[in-house]
């Protein structure tokens, strides 16, 4: 199963550009490519040398005008080749990314932030390359790709059934703190570019459109896409962008969770209404995609992942050793439930469930709100295969439980008032989990803290690489769960 008990994915070979054209693009990019790509929030080898960079596949979307206004579109596959972290024998890892550079001869002034750089070589020398989803004409260039199915190079661009996607909405491109890049177009849709990319389809194309084949509403339908393909090769494509309908006026659960402990306002109508939602998606997902039954070994084995999971984190965050006998007491828990005849239901998951990853949306039709959930990727830092496989559904239910605690910590005052915040939000969510899906999460203990204490190991893991000043967060709860009695 997914977590983690299967054997690490090497990356999938991907096929290169011709070697002439792509040695010449190359000269002009790698250099700056270079300095630019690490210092990208959503670059994901933050911390190791670059050690080289290929061309995996270049096309024009638009031609550079020579010397007129004209902008030109560059859709480019790299990969980034990089020296093993210190003191690991692993082979250099290279992740490929995405990359639109538009080309003008100058940027105007409001442009200037997005440059990436002048060439000094190659056929761009001399030219200003810069992030093309800053250009307005540029991002109105790519919806018109995604409004009408067909091929340009290796891009091949596809569309759901009925719909219309209007043409020259205005882009904006959104500035969160982001593991990919999204651009909306005229409050109507969001148009997800992501960035680390791998062979086989992306989930979160996957799942919402398996999902938009059921009458679970819960995740806004997939309206058109994007995916690198070649035909002929063994590569499986991939995929690099979703469109989807813009959900106006929501907000997400993690503002709407520190607004409720800041006025000291109840939430558990929110964290209920939201294990619904939950189970709703769940039900949905079992009901569409395949689903099977963990026995012994299996679940052996994921408990045996999780523990060397939790062996790797402790080799990078030393403050996590001392805890490492009481939080594998968890794990040990769960072989001993595999070895008394438990098993377990798995199927296709959120994979990495938490506040953030769901949005409240005013409701048209009762005049209320309602949830919606986003964002199917699974955690960033998984290969993709693993991404890709069932796992039971209290893995998602984890996730949550644990964003509740996330949430109650942000609050400076701590002590009573916020540990019951937490507490009874998580005990409401789960009531809610229970009444719509008939499967009470209360019920799976074993299963439950196994994978409450993988979340919060990987949480550590995750803070450390991305946010050391929160790694207090996942600390407590480390703490809490080591010390938990069997
Ligand atoms: N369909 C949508 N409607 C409204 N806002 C959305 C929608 N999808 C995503 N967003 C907004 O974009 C942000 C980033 O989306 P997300 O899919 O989580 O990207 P990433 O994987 O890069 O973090 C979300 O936090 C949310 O605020
Ligand atoms: O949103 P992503 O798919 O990029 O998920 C990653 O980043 C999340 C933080 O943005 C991280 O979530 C952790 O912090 C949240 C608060 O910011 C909290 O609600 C979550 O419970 C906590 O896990 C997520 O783990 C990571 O994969």
């Amino acid at each position: 199963m997914s977590d983690s008990s299967s054997p690490r994915t090497a990356p999938a070979r991907l096929p290169l550009v011709d070697a002439p054209h792509s040695s010449a693009l190359l000269r002009s990019l790698t250099g700056l490519l270079a300095r630019w790509l690490p210092r990208q929030r959503w670059f994901a080898g933050k911390g190791r040398p670059l050690s080289g960079l290929t061309l995996v596949s270049a096309t024009e979307l638009l031609p550079s005008g020579t010397g007129g206004q004209t902008p030109g579109l560059l859709h480019l596959l790299i990969r980034a080749r990089q020296s093993p972290a210190p003191g690991s024998d692993a082979p250099p890892a290279g992740d490929c990314y995405q990359l639109l550079l538009g080309v003008r001869p100058a940027l105007p002034p409001a442009l200037a932030p997005a440059l990436v750089g002048r060439p000094t070589e190659g056929p761009l020398r001399g030219q200003a390359v810069y992030e093309a989803l800053h250009d307005p004409r540029l991002a109105d260039l790519l919806l018109e790709r995604l409004r009408i199915p067909g091929s340009l190079g290796t891009l091949h661009f596809g569309r759901a059934q009925g719909g219309r996607i209007p043409s020259g909405l205005p882009a904006r491109l959104l500035n969160g703190e982001q593991s990919n890049s999204s651009v909306v177009y005229g409050e109507m849709f969001i148009l997800k570019l992501f960035r680390r990319v791998s062979p086989g389809m992306n989930p979160d194309l996957e799942l919402p459109l398996a999902l938009a084949e059921t009458d679970c509403d819960r995740v806004p339908a997939p309206a058109a896409w994007f995916e690198a393909t070649w035909p002929g090769t063994m590569t499986e494509p991939l995929t690099l962008g979703v469109l989807a309908p813009f959900l106006v006026g929501s907000t997400d659960g993690w503002q709407l969770a520190l607004q409720s402990l800041a006025r000291r306002t109840d939430f558990t109508a929110s964290a209920h209404a939201l294990g619904r939602a939950t189970a709703e998606v769940h039900t949905a997902l079992a009901a569409a995609l395949p689903t099977s039954t963990l026995g012994r070994p299996q679940l052996e084995q994921a408990a045996a992942g999780m523990t060397e999971r939790l062996a790797e984190a402790a080799s990078a965050v030393p403050a996590l050793r001392p805890y490492r006998t009481g939080l594998n007491r968890a794990y040990e828990a769960l072989g001993d439930y595999a070895r008394r005849g438990g098993t377990c239901r798995v199927q296709r998951l959120h994979g990495d469930l938490h506040l953030g990853q769901v949005l409240c949306v005013p409701d048209e039709r009762g005049g209320g709100s309602r949830w919606s959930v986003i964002d199917f990727e699974g955690e960033p830092a998984r290969p993709l295969t693993d991404r890709r496989r069932p796992g039971p559904p209290v893995r998602d239910i984890a996730g949550m439980l644990r964003s509740f605690d996330y949430a109650a910590r942000q609050d400076r005052a701590e002590g009573s008032w916020v540990e019951s915040w937490s507490r009874a939000n998580r005990a409401a969510y789960c009531r809610g989990y229970a009444e719509a899906s008939g499967a009470d999460p209360a019920d799976q203990r074993e299963l439950l803290r196994a994978y409450e204490t993988d979340k919060a190991v990987y949480e550590v893991l995750y803070e450390a690489r991305h946010r050391p000043a929160w790694l207090h967060v996942p600390m407590a709860a480390v703490r809490r769960l080591a010390a938990s009695p069997d």
